[in-house]
């Protein structure tokens, strides 16, 4: 559905998208993640054809968007970030002007109109002028104009920013809701919010696409973190003979534990690391040594955000995630690359 290739926006010297590649199939919910500057909303300018691409290319439906951008751009809703509106238009003015400037026919207008209302909740404020909206009503009308000429791909700049919680809960909803008819992309700063309604992340970091994975990679696979002030070969050769499954791998994480540094973490993987632990722990104790931290690594998407993101540098288990596939460049792909090999990459 939406092909993207070797994409780079320069601003001057700066790249801000540097060399994104992914493809987001029908139907898929995708969460664009990244820092402030990390290069979110100028790759939703390019792919709602508001920005032109440095070098690179966007298809969407198969069609070149530099070839055919108002084909494709009918084919898109877009929420920009921080919504601008005309304060002393009346929402449904609004509305009836962005359906003109969609094309949509006159006979068609009051339909169009009234269902994207219902769905966004605006009836109370229908007629209220957009500068007395409050900043949740704002927003809604700012989904309300991406959506009402019902398009198959919407893409939406943080569109909880400002909400209260009710309000988010509702946003959320909608969302959901509109994602059985189309393709949706999502910037947020929220991972709470990915999580809640994305079935895919793509981590932006710098301008470049630190990770594509899907959420359901998120999580697996995890590892047993023992921390002891013993070398891998030691560890090695006593987990060796615990017998804990054949696919049993020890590593020692790169990153030192914080005011011990005799201590270093280890990560075990066992096919059953949970039970694993107390047999760890037995052994451990049976050689003497001293024991100072057990646990299983974390695997959510914060500590995946904070590794491939570089927001949590002395995370150890934030740097070892086991999910996820390293993005593609323009210069190939990475198959199969987990996210942990990706974090000590970006
Ligand atoms: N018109 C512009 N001229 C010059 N630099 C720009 C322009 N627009 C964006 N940039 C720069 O490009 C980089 C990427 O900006 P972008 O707005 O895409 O990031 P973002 O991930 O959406 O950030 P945020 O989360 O703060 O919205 C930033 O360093 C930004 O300062």
């Amino acid at each position: 559905m939406i092909e993207v290739r070797a994409l780079c926006r320069c601003y001057g010297e700066l790249r801000a998208v540097d060399d994104v590649s992914f493809d987001i199939g029908r139907r898929e919910i995708v969460g664009l993640l990244g820092h402030n500057g990390a290069g979110k909303t100028t790759i939703m300018k390019m792919l709602t054809g508001f920005l032109e691409p440095s070098s690179g290319s966007i298809r969407i439906g198969g069609q070149d968007i530099a070839a055919h951008r108002r084909e494709v751009q009918r084919r898109i809703g877009y929420l920009p970030e921080n919504c601008p509106l005309y304060p002393d238009m009346s929402v449904v003015d609004h509305l009836d002007y962005q359906a003109a400037l969609h094309g949509i026919p006159v006979a068609r207008r009051g339909a169009a109109m009234r269902r994207a209302i219902e769905r966004t909740e605006l009836g109370a404020k229908a007629m209220a002028p957009v500068a007395t909206l409050s900043r949740g009503y704002r927003q809604r009308l700012g989904v309300a104009l991406a959506i009402l000429h019902e398009p198959d791909i919407l893409i939406l700049d943080e569109p909880t920013n400002g909400l209260d919680p009710s309000q988010i809960q509702h946003m959320r909803g909608l969302i959901r809701e509109l994602a059985e008819q189309a393709t949706v992309i999502i910037s947020t700063h929220i991972l709470q919010e990915v999580e809640a309604i994305c079935g895919r992340v793509l981590i932006m970091r710098g301008g470049r696409l630190a990770l594509d994975s899907r959420l359901d990679d998120i999580g697996t696979r995890p590892r047993l973190l023992v921390t002891l002030d013993r070398d891998l070969a030691e560890v090695r050769s006593l987990f060796d003979g615990l017998g804990l499954g054949a696919q049993t791998d020890v590593e020692q994480l790169p990153v030192p534990v914080r005011d011990q540094d005799q201590c270093r973490t280890y990560a075990i993987s066992a096919v059953n690391p949970l039970a694993a632990a107390p047999r760890v722990a037995e052994a451990v104790a049976a050689q003497g040594w001293a024991l100072y931290g057990l646990e299983l690594e974390r695997q959510d998407l914060e500590a995946l955000f904070g590794a491939v993101s570089g927001t949590a540098a002395g995370d150890v288990s934030g740097k070892l995630m086991s999910a996820g596939t390293v993005a593609k460049t323009a210069s190939g792909t990475a198959p199969g690359v987990s996210a942990r090999e990706a974090a000590a990459h970006v």
